[in-house]
């Protein structure tokens, strides 16, 4: 079942810092939500209290369906369908695209040691089964050609399609993406972005997305939340937020600019749409 995310006054103190200030915001299930800022606004803090990281104050809350996600460990979280990609690469590098992809199954195995030990015809008709699961992704995110190379082997865009695809062997019902194209070319970028709209339009996962490239962001996004320093500042479409005066203030007012130019031309995650 697709299902949304809810947070309510989400404040999360990191030593004298208040990184999040009373954050309200809704995901609506099956959407693309885009969380954006300035350096410092928030953004990360943000995934790592859904993820079961950092303890915000107990007047906060997060849900996702009818389940609270604050005072959760990382596990439980995880256990609950919240997979993540995080910014840097965390693949095991020796081990090949398959066998990392199947890490990803291990929240939906149900043999241990002792019941292999008991039990090994069960157990090796569930690991067919999670395996014919993981080839299916494979193809999804068409890798066959790499499904045997360990993936210190592979470029980075790739690495990085490799920890797409270890998140949703998890069968997520929540995919945090952050910064999924930091440091990737054009052509990397459109790969991601073709899969991120893939995942939302055949696996129904819902998303939320961290990212500083805002052709990317605002390409991709249904809605899109934007943080300054810890506070929500602005909540709407694409387009409601880029023309919000408070959004603009944010970005230009800092060492960033907000660069939405397009150079006059369609962007290339639009023409992907069409
Ligand atoms: N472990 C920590 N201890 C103290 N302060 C922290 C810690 N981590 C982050 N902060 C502070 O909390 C605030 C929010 O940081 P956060 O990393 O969530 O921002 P961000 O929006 O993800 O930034 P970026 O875009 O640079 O990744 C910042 O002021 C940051 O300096």
């Amino acid at each position: 079942m697709t299902i949304g995310l809810t947070t309510r006054d989400l404040t999360l103190h990191l030593g004298g810092v208040t990184a999040l200030n009373e954050v309200s915001l809704s995901v609506q299930p099956g959407t693309v939500h885009a969380l954006i800022g300035p350096n410092g606004a928030g953004k990360t803090s943000f995934f790592n209290c859904i993820s079961g990281f950092y303890r915000p104050t107990p007047e906060s809350s997060v849900t996702l369906g009818d389940d609270e996600l604050l005072r959760l460990r990382p596990d439980q979280v995880a256990q609950l369908g919240v997979a993540r990609v995080f910014q840097n690469v965390e693949l095991f590098g020796r081990a090949t695209t398959l066998q990392n992809m199947m890490m990803g199954r291990h929240r939906l195995m149900r043999s241990n040691l002792f019941s292999d030990a008991l039990w090994l015809g069960r157990t090796r008709r569930e690991e067919n089964v999670h395996r014919e699961r993981v080839e299916e992704l494979i193809e999804f995110l068409e890798m066959e050609d790499v499904r045997d190379t360990a993936t210190h082997d592979l470029p980075y865009g790739m690495q990085k399609r490799v920890e797409l695809g270890r998140a949703l062997a998890m069968e997520p019902r929540l995919l945090l993406l952050d910064e999924p194209v930091a440091g990737m070319n054009t052509e990397e970028k459109e790969d991601v972005a073709r899969f991120v709209l893939d995942i939302k339009r055949l696996l129904k996962v819902t998303m939320i997305l961290i990212d500083h490239d805002m052709h990317f962001v605002m390409d991709l996004a249904d809605q899109v939340s934007v943080l300054e320093f810890g506070t929500l500042i602005a909540d709407g479409s694409a387009d409601q937020v880029q023309g919000d005066p408070r959004v603009i203030e944010a970005y230009l007012g800092g060492s960033e600019g907000l660069d939405l130019s397009i150079d006059g031309q369609d962007s290339w995650v639009g023409a992907l749409r069409r």
